[in-house]
């Protein structure tokens, strides 16, 4: 059958578990895939995910702490210096390949201006990971990231979304002003069960890590669960003929 979809990206192809950034606040330290995920890949037995599934992550945080800039970095390579608030929201499609299966994740780019925060937050459900994103020169921005996190928290369920705290603009931070944010941020972290990340969309440090962990994580979830509900669904079947 012929494929309506060009090939994924050569810089999209995962073949190894990408590494936290500090163990301290991290969500996992496994050095690989989970090993039923990567004999399901092999085998191609990863249901929906691959197929038609598109999983979701949404940013959410303080207007002007660059969630924008991030994504754009990422996805286009490209930074731009003039702020430019999001009204309401926006999304972007990546394509990945993970063990070799095909994988779509949607990054909704969410505003943080109070005004839209009503229309963006009906853009909140059904998100696989929340990215919280703060400015690493703006403690008021990490304060409030536990507000935003329970606004986004509302519409998802809190036992099976992958959480990231991400700290913005490290490159516009002096190294004392940054090990003071990195050790309040840490605690953040930790208190929300959150993995850390700081980044800089301007020099693009650690943006295409951080991403690559967030689709990783969101993938191996994702597969996990496939794998659960196909194995619930065989114990039902052979449970319904007794
Ligand atoms: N130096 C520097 N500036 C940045 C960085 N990221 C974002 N900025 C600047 O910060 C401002 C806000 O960035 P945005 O990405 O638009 O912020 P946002 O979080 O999307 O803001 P809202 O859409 O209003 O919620 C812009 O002027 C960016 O150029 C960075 O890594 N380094
Ligand atoms: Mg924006």
């Amino acid at each position: 059958m012929m494929s309506v979809l060009p090939p994924v990206r050569r810089d999209r192809i995962v073949a190894e578990i990408p590494q936290c950034f500090k163990k301290e606040a991290c969500l996992q330290t496994r050095d690989s895939f989970h090993s039923k995920v990567i004999s399901a890949c092999k085998q191609q037995r990863t249901g929906t995910v691959g197929r038609f599934k598109i999983s979701k992550v949404i940013v959410v945080g303080d207007l002007s702490v660059g969630k924008t800039c991030m994504i754009n970095r990422f996805c286009k390579d490209v930074f731009d210096k003039n702020y430019k608030a999001t009204i309401g929201v926006d999304f972007e499609m990546e394509r990945f390949e993970i063990l070799g299966v095909p994988f779509s994740l949607q990054l909704w780019d969410t505003a943080g201006q109070e005004r839209f925060k009503c229309i963006a937050s009906t853009y909140y459900r059904g998100a696989q990971a929340i990215v919280i994103a703060f400015d690493l020169t703006d403690i008021s921005s990490l304060e409030h990231t536990k507000q935003w996190l329970q606004d986004a928290l509302k519409e998802n369920d809190p036992s099976s979304v992958l959480l990231f705290l991400v700290g913005s603009k490290k490159d516009l931070s002096n190294p004392s002003q940054y090990a003071q944010m990195e050790r309040d941020a840490l605690k953040v972290a930790k208190e929300m069960q959150a993995e850390y990340w700081s980044v800089s969309s301007l020099t693009g440090e650690n943006v295409k890590e951080f991403f690559f962990r967030v689709a990783s994580l969101t993938f191996e979830s994702s597969v996990l669960a496939e794998l659960e509900k196909t194995n619930a669904r065989r114990i039902g079947d052979v449970v319904s003929k007794y």
